[in-house]
């Protein structure tokens, strides 16, 4: 796709993201795909943006990075995108739960991966804004593609002839199986997904991202055709069958942006999207940002009348809040309830090189919007079109575009029906004139979800999948303190997933928890080989911990442990918190330590002074940082009273030793408690580190069964 033809195609010209909206875009029945270079004008103004030239390699390695997570993308998409237009490429791939960079630079599996890597790391969900970064950057890449619409029966057979055409040559897959396929044929051609993975050379490396694709294509197509339950025990079968009925299910997401720009870069149309289905039943756990919000419908379902009663309303309104807590999700519900059009609009895409641009578009989106009024434009990223980072040499016009967007805000009357609503991740990055009282002057905050609103949302999202009655929502809510919403329907997601490529029936406790543990800690490597000797100590310091949690009063419960590695750690035991906790009593805390204390002295009682390892560095840290708030921030120390000393940097010499003294006496003490318990609890201590040896990974019934002496009945 990134290869140079010297066609110029004068047709609709559209960049990458709108060829992903033209994918969710009911108009739009036929999409293909040609290369060719960029218009002249553009060409010019692009120059530093060369056409890739495919030798260069740039390692992953080089960057220093040996694996991507998902946190670092953005930077990562920033930094590298103008690398790679400058002819270079990126080699080694991002992790399956993160980007397959290689296939999306590389183009291995062509565009269409793009979408579904993208999508089966649920990055679309979770990280739009890197997916719009990328598409909008790419808009200078010789991607172009071109749109036509057509309504009868047999077009639709043409769009799924050239869609199995495409994935044919992209995929690599027989056309006629595709065509068959996307036809609901599910007869002849099905080959197992190990087969055709085999068959098709997919390098091992992306064997699970081509396996998450395609399985989350398949719920998402669950979910669109509610076919629900039978469909789940067929999923190996039908592995393959999935993800070309994810790429089907992309043409029909009702919840995904459904813009369309029909004329050229320069000057562009838009189109609302009707929300009806959205309401503020869809947002879970944000209550009193729905009840601020509840106004603003009333006020869009009647705005003349509104404003006679005296009511007087805002213009503009900014969701303020972290990635994935709904504000998206908000701001169509308010459209939604009020069953009018919604604008949506990314503050990137205003982002333009060109003169004028961010500009135009702004007017258009005004332009339209005040002709369909009452109505709800959202501009998604506020930040990145009106931040003050604006003379920034790779933003040149945003400051036109901003003054733009100030003078439509300016320019219509509240009960004309417009209501903006903004949203942004950085309020504090906002440009001060865009706050002033007649703009965005009304911030409803919407928070992360706390143990109450992320029980809803799982149970919202669990729902939608089938789960047995093992399942229980609150444990998972506990302990997913600090998820989103987003990140709570990726983990229920990839549950399904897994329940599904391990063909299971049902969704279980078992692969809720491991789909928290992979989003809080990479996927599991399995691949690592440890030796026993190393397994036995990761055992016996992982129970070190768990007996101390178990025979500690005041410590949180024990949810798990395991000796599975993940991510960098060799193994792990994970607590509970009964709820989110707001404060903790210094028993708490305590507690705390010596539970972390217990993996080193489980290592030093069990294998020696002379063997103890380096694994219990982050325990220590953990203990020492607990100790150290104590003394200086929560005056919990008789000897330096109730005070806290903030700057230890500027304390006299005798206070900062004394402190030191303080964090020393408090991290023994917690050492020899937990040496105490240790020795008390020997025999339960060796059962608990050899079930885990057998088992791996133990939940808390486990552990409590083990600890009780009980048999554990073999799984
Ligand atoms: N409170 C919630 N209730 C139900 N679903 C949610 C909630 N929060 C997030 N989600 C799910 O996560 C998806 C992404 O959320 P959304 O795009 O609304 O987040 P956002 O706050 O706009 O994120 P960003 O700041 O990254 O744009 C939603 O479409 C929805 O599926
Ligand atoms: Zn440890």
């Amino acid at each position: 796709m990134f290869s140079l033809s010297s066609t110029v195609q004068p047709q609709v010209t559209v960049p990458l993201s709108h060829l992903i909206n033209a994918f969710h875009s009911p108009k739009t029945t036929s999409v293909s795909v040609s290369a060719s270079i960029p218009q002249k004008q553009h060409r010019d103004a692009v120059t530093e943006h060369e056409a890739p030239s495919s030798e260069p390699i740039l390692n992953l390695r080089d960057l220093g990075l040996s694996e991507l997570k998902i946190g670092q993308l953005d930077q990562l998409v920033d930094s590298l995108l103008p690398g790679f237009f400058k002819g270079k490429k990126i080699s080694s791939h991002w992790h399956t739960s993160h980007v397959s960079a290689q296939s999306f630079f590389e183009n291995k599996y062509g565009y269409l991966d793009v979408f579904s890597t993208l999508r089966s790391s649920c990055l679309y969900r979770q990280h739009p804004r890197t997916l719009q970064s990328i598409c909008s950057d790419l808009q200078y890449s010789p991607v172009f593609i071109q749109c036509r619409g057509f309504k009868t029966l047999k077009s639709r057979t043409r769009r799924l002839q050239s869609t199995s055409e495409r994935l044919a040559e992209t995929q690599h897959i027989a056309p006629s199986f595709v065509k068959g396929f996307l036809l609901r044929d599910r007869g002849s051609d099905v080959e197992s997904l190990d087969k055709l993975m085999k068959t098709k050379n997919i390098p091992e490396a992306h064997q699970d991202a081509f396996k998450t694709g395609f399985a989350e294509g398949f719920l998402k197509a669950q979910a669109l055709t509610q076919k629900t339950n039978d469909s789940l025990r067929r999923t190996r079968l039908f592995l393959l069958v999935l993800l070309l009925l994810g790429i089907y299910g992309l043409l029909k997401n009702p919840f995904l942006s459904v813009r369309f720009r029909t004329t050229t870069g320069l000057d562009s149309a838009v189109d609302p999207v009707q929300m009806k289905n959205v309401t503020f039943e869809h947002v879970k756990g944000v209550e009193e940002a729905k009840q601020e919000l509840q106004e603003v419908v009333e006020f869009l379902k009647n705005p003349q009348k509104f404003t006679v009663l005296g009511g007087k309303l805002p213009k503009g309104i900014l969701l303020v809040g972290p990635p994935g807590t709904g504000k998206t999700l908000l701001a169509r519900a308010v459209a939604g309830e009020a069953d009018v059009p919604f604008y949506y609009a990314s503050g990137s895409e205003f982002d333009e090189m060109f003169v004028g641009v961010g500009a135009s578009r702004i007017r258009n989106l005004f332009r339209e919007a005040k002709a369909n009024a009452p109505c709800v434009i959202f501009i998604d990223e506020l930040d990145s079109v009106g931040g003050k980072r604006i003379e920034s040499p790779m933003h040149p016009y945003s400051r036109q575009t901003i003054n733009q967007l100030l003078a439509e805000m300016d320019g219509f009357k509240p009960n004309e029906g417009v209501i903006i609503i903004g949203a942004t991740n950085f309020p504090e990055a906002l440009d001060n004139a865009l706050i002033r009282p007649g703009r965005f002057d009304m911030q409803v905050t919407v928070p992360r979800p706390d143990v109450k609103g992320r029980t809803e949302i799982l149970k919202w999202y669990l729902n939608k999948i089938k789960f047995d009655q093992s399942v229980d929502p609150e444990i998972i809510a506990r302990g997913t303190v600090g998820f989103s919403g987003a990140e709570l329907e990726n983990l229920v997601n990839q549950a399904a997933l897994k329940a599904a490529v391990d063909g299971k029936e049902m969704v279980t406790m078992k692969e809720l928890e491991f789909s928290k543990d992979k989003i809080l800690m990479g996927p599991e490597r399995r691949s690592v080989e440890i030796d026993n000797k190393n397994k036995t100590i990761t055992a016996y310091h992982e129970s070190g911990h768990a007996i101390i949690a178990y025979y500690t009063k005041d410590a949180m419960p024990i949810n798990k442990a395991t000796i599975m590695p993940r991510g960098p750690t060799l193994g792990h035991v994970s607590l509970l918190p009964e709820n989110d906790r707001w404060n903790e009593t210094r028993s708490q805390l305590l507690a705390q330590m010596d539970v972390s204390m217990g993996g080193r002295v489980a290592e030093e009682l069990i294998f020696g002074t002379d063997h103890i390892t380096t694994g219990a560095s982050s325990d220590f840290d953990n203990a020492t940082k607990i100790a150290k708030r104590m003394v200086t921030k929560f005056g919990m120390s008789e000897k330096l009273g109730v005070m806290t000393y903030n700057d230890t940097g500027k304390l006299s010499p005798e206070t900062q030793s004394a402190i030191e003294q303080e964090i020393r006496i408090l991290l023994r003490d917690s050492y020899e408690r937990a040496k105490h318990i240790l020795k008390t609890h020997a025999k339960e201590h060796k059962n608990l580190a050899e079930a885990l040896l057998t088992y791996e990974t133990l939940d808390a019934k486990e552990i409590q069964i083990v600890l009780e002496g009980k048999k554990l009945e073999v799984r």
